[in-house]
């Protein structure tokens, strides 16, 4: 079997007696969406938090292409090739669409610019960002204020920010969230595509965009993955079904 480009291995985080990851093994193979479902509070975004490196397990371990990253921080891995999307927004409002783009661009390429204004007239950064933009559909935004723009435009400016760093692999905490069924139908199109070029491990609540998306779903509960599978079989978990799913499956 071909190397997974992200894993974890038994991952545990507990805040105080709450367990919120419980022994946690998946993997992110080349090419692939692997979805992660589950109720509020199951422990997703404690589970992506220990993935990209704001949050220390307590036991277990990251390996990011086969490399323990279990001790970098989140920007290493980051300039390893780990991309990011949050669930609540990164961006700087009051910056404009374009200066997000380098912002991020510059995060990659890790020198130590000492003018933010020397960052925004680099030709090399610039470009990384424009092509960035244009990938998610907001060349013609470049210029506007990042709090004029709608919230799925918001959304796109996320994506295009994490495609900055040339990623690996994509972590992505709900980038359907607040999305119109418009948005969510062009996003869930450009992520399709983007599998090919970076896998992406997928936290959504849109479970039409989970399944057409996914090559697998894990399902996780109370901190615990109970099931891992392709879309049908998920769907077919009796499991899933009463913990989760009920009608939607
Ligand atoms: N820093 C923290 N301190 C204490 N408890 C926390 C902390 N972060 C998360 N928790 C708790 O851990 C559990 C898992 O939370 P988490 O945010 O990871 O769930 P989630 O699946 O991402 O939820 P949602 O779908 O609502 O985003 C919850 O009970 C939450 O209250």
């Amino acid at each position: 079997m071909t190397e997974p480009v992200l894993q974890t291995l038994g991952i545990s985080k507990s805040f105080g007696a709450l367990r919120a990851s419980r022994d946690i093994s998946l993997d992110l193979r080349p090419g692939e969406i692997h979805a992660i479902i589950g109720p509020n509070g199951a422990g997703k975004t404690t589970l992506i938090g220990q993935i990209c490196g704001t949050l220390r397990p307590d036991a277990g371990s990251v390996r990011l292409h086969g490399r323990d990253v279990t001790h970098k921080a989140a920007r290493e891995r980051a300039r390893a090739g780990l991309g990011r999307t949050f669930q609540i927004s990164s961006l700087a409002m009051e910056d404009t669409v374009l200066e997000n783009a380098v912002l991020g661009a510059l995060g990659a390429g890790g020198r130590p610019w000492r003018f933010w204004s020397n960052a925004l007239s680099d030709k090399g950064l610039r470009e990384t960002a424009e092509e960035a933009l244009a990938r998610v559909g907001l060349q013609d935004h470049a210029r506007r204020r990042t709090a004029e723009l709608s919230h799925g435009q918001r959304r796109q400016l996320e994506v295009a920010v994490a495609l900055t760093l040339r990623p690996k692999a994509l972590v992505m905490d709900e980038p359907m969230a607040g999305m119109g069924p418009e948005g969510s139908k062009r996003l869930t199109g450009f992520l399709d595509a983007l599998r090919a070029e970076a896998p992406i491990l997928l936290v959504e609540h849109d479970m039409d965009a989970v399944f057409s998306l996914a090559d697998r779903i894990s399902v996780l509960v109370y901190g615990e993955v109970i099931a891992t599978g392709t879309v049908d079989e998920i769907r077919a978990d009796a499991a899933v079904r009463e913990a989760y799913l009920g009608d939607e499956a």
